[in-house]
């Protein structure tokens, strides 16, 4: 009989996309895994790993300190985690495929769900399929945005300079409004927020151009991600700013407000509602299944990647 210990089992994933905002998705219903930066870093890269935007962890809520006091309300956590390992509150694209994830995988019933993040629990709603198949899209009702007074915030990238209002979707937003969205330059490195107290935790800042009546088009870059092609919590946040800017808001009015943002990656129509929620709705979709291998990850994170 062999006294070597078995192998480690390979750790299962999959990876989806909203919006071309790509995620790796982390199934670990019982909150096992150990998942440092590190190993999130390693993953999310694109060359050496499986590629990602961010990393969505599925945890019972019941199995996750930072959940366990929204195990009432909600099943599941969704434990996001940015291309850099680091932890942010919210991701609007993420919870839509996070959502289509335990749609697919039978773990919730088809139709609604009450999602619990680190920016409090989230109500989701999943459309029926097309008659041809394609999956209906799903709308998650954000919350409201917070749109403190900003005066003075600037963002400033490949030598241009804008004023940036100030948006809080659970995480941390700049949203400037300019002529051209490719005076943002190549995005490679970050634009800078001043002041820098502004946002002591970092922020994502949000490029955004009109098209058309109560339609917009925007370029994000994303703490801790960089560039992406599509950020949910951006876009909503976009919305808000640009409904402001064209002097509306619904809680003034008693009247609901669409716009329609076109990211890189594609579409989403979001609302504000009369009682202040922001309801966004998108595609999501998941792309592969499979397994990491546990001996090329703990190679890597030991020679330190
Ligand atoms: N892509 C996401 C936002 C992910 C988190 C963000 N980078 C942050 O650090 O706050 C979205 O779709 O909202």
């Amino acid at each position: 009989m062999s006294d070597q210990a078995p192998p480690p089992a390979p750790i299962p994933f999959l990876k989806g996309h909203g919006t071309e905002n790509d995620f790796v998705i982390v199934p670990d219903p019982d909150g096992l895994l150990e998942l440092s930066a590190g190993t999130v870093a390693l993953l999310c890269d694109r060359r050496a790993g499986v590629g990602g935007d961010g990393l969505l962890r599925a945890v019972r809520c019941a199995a996750h300190p930072e959940a366990a006091g929204m195990a009432a309300e909600a099943e599941w956590f969704m434990d996001y985690r940015n291309a850099d390992g680091s932890v942010a509150e919210m991701c609007g694209n993420g919870i839509r495929v996070f959502a289509r994830h335990l749609a697919e995988a039978g773990l919730v019933p088809a139709g609604d769900l009450a999602v619990a993040t680190r920016a409090g629990v989230k109500h989701v709603h999943l459309a029926k399929a097309e008659p041809d198949g394609t999956p209906g899209e799903i709308t998650v009702d954000m919350g409201p945005a917070v749109l403190p007074e900003s005066d003075g915030i600037e963002v400033a990238v490949a030598g241009h300079r804008w004023p940036a209002r100030k948006v809080d979707m659970g995480n941390p937003h700049a949203v400037a409004f300019v002529d051209d969205l490719a005076h943002a330059g190549d995005l490679l490195t970050p634009p800078r927020v001043t002041p820098a107290t502004a946002f002591p935790a970092g922020v994502n800042v949000e490029f955004v151009t009109e098209v058309g009546v109560r339609q917009v088009a925007m370029r994000v870059h994303e703490r801790g991600s960089g560039e992406t092609r599509s950020c949910g919590t951006g876009a909503c946040a976009v919305m808000v700013a640009a409904a402001r800017r064209d002097g509306l808001d619904p809680r003034a009015t008693g009247r609901p407000v669409t716009y329609t943002v076109t990211l890189p990656g594609g579409r989403l129509v979001i609302t504000e509602r009369v009682d202040g929620g922001v309801e966004m709705t998108g595609p999501a979709v998941i792309v592969a299944r499979g397994e990491i291998d546990p001996g090329w990850l703990s190679g890597r994170l030991a020679r330190g990647r």
